[in-house]
């Protein structure tokens, strides 16, 4: 993978290593999470840096992507001591190159209050630093009461992402030409991005018909009742199975995937659809809620089998585009014109690659790298600083 430029790190007082990759820097700046798990490898960083440009892309942000891993156990003790070292050692790309945002193992509250005493207005500022004073202290206003900002209770950086992987999948049943009333659903994971995609096609009459979490997998082919699901799931997406009306079948968690439904999606962990239960699968689309959650092999066996994969680049790239949005496209502090912007960008991107699949009989990952080369073109990928 060639980044355009990575870091290596070692904290001098634990050993610990940490990475900084910037995939692509657009317009000086580039834009990723800091992610903290026991054998985050520089590869899989520069990876997910790559990922990153790819759904800014999408999204039509001229931004780069980048990200940062530190190979450490989040939940250890020192853990926010080592992420304080980590942000300290990599202050000078903070001030004018890398923004920065929590990831799997980090919070943005720990980022928010570490850059602060290291002197730093925001996570953000490299994006603010070449703005004249007064829109600086415009956007800086809009960010921070964006990010304070909720929908029903929930925050809406936890909504967004789930808010895109319901449109993309509104797009593509339009494609298939099934209206989405007659559709059902099955859904891996009912955390940040599941719970939210669950509320939000459920709004547009989906019916969702199988959710699982760690522990095992809801089913009624009747639809379930997303609302009494959203109440009884706690805020690391487990589901209290007390609340569940005793219709519902429960099952093994590997279960969600065999269901007889129109749409399948993966929104827990990588590789969750491969070469070993693909050929379980019945559905007509799968939208990839989480990353890679369908590996490479199984895809290739999939649109063989005439079922269409939305790559998780394109379907849950919304959660990547919130600051871009704010900073760069002038929206906010609006819930509702943040979701309006993403929601359109996403369906639009995924409306794109699936026509362009289906005109040229190619995979949706194939129409989306053509619709990413073209995209390139745009924001002038040749000007990396
Ligand atoms: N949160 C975001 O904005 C965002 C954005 C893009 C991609 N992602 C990716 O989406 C995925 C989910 O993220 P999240 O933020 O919703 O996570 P989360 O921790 O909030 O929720 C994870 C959910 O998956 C369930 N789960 C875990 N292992 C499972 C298994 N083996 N079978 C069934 N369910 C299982 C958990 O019980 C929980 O319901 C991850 O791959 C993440 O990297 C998240």
């Amino acid at each position: 993978m060639n980044s355009f430029l990575v870091t290596e790190w070692t904290d001098t007082v634990t050993g610990a290593k940490g990475y900084l990759a910037l995939d692509r820097v657009f317009d000086g700046v580039a834009g990723g999470g800091i992610r903290m798990k026991e054998g985050v490898s520089k590869e899989e960083v520069q990876r997910l840096a790559h990922t990153m440009t790819l759904k800014l892309m999408g999204l039509g942000m001229p931004i780069g992507g980048a990200k940062a891993g530190i190979d450490y156990p989040s939940n250890k003790a020192d853990s926010k001591d080592v992420l304080y070292r980590f942000l300290e050692a990599h202050k000078p790309f903070l001030e004018q190159v890398w923004g920065a945002s929590e990831d799997l193992g980090t919070t943005k509250e720990d980022i928010v209050r570490i850059v602060t005493q290291l002197g730093l207005e925001s996570p953000v500022d490299a994006f603010l630093y070449r703005m004249d004073s007064s829109t600086k202290e415009v956007i800086l206003n809009n960010l921070k009461e964006s990010l304070s900002l909720n929908v029903d209770g929930v925050t809406i950086t936890d909504l967004v992402t789930g808010l895109g992987v319901a449109n993309s999948t509104l797009e593509a049943l339009k494609s298939i030409s099934l209206n989405p009333e007659e559709a059902t659903v099955s859904i891996q994971g009912f955390g940040s991005v599941g719970a939210s995609t669950a509320k939000y096609l459920n709004n547009a009459k989906v019916k969702i018909v199988s959710v699982s979490d760690v522990s095992g997998t809801l089913y009624n082919p009747e639809g379930l009742d997303v609302e009494l699901l959203l109440k009884a799931k706690d805020e690391k997406g487990n589901i209290n199975r007390s609340l569940i009306p005793e219709n519902y079948i429960q099952s093994n968690r590997s279960d969600w995937l065999t269901y007889e439904v129109d749409v399948l999606i993966p929104a827990a962990i990588a590789d969750a659809i491969n070469d070993e239960n693909e050929s379980q699968i019945q559905a007509k689309l799968i939208v990839e809620g989480a990353n890679i959650p369908v590996t490479i092999e199984a895809e290739k066996q999939l649109f063989d089998r005439g079922i269409l994969v939305v790559p998780d680049f394109i379907a849950n790239s919304a959660g990547a585009g919130f600051f871009g949005t704010i900073l760069y496209k002038g929206i906010g502090p609006d819930a509702y014109k943040i979701f309006d912007y993403l929601s359109n960008q996403v369906s639009s991107t995924t409306e794109w690659i699936l026509r362009k699949a289906k005109e040229e009989n190619i995979s949706p990952r194939e129409a989306a790298v053509l619709f990413l080369d073209t995209n390139q073109v745009k924001i002038n990928v040749a000007e990396n600083v």
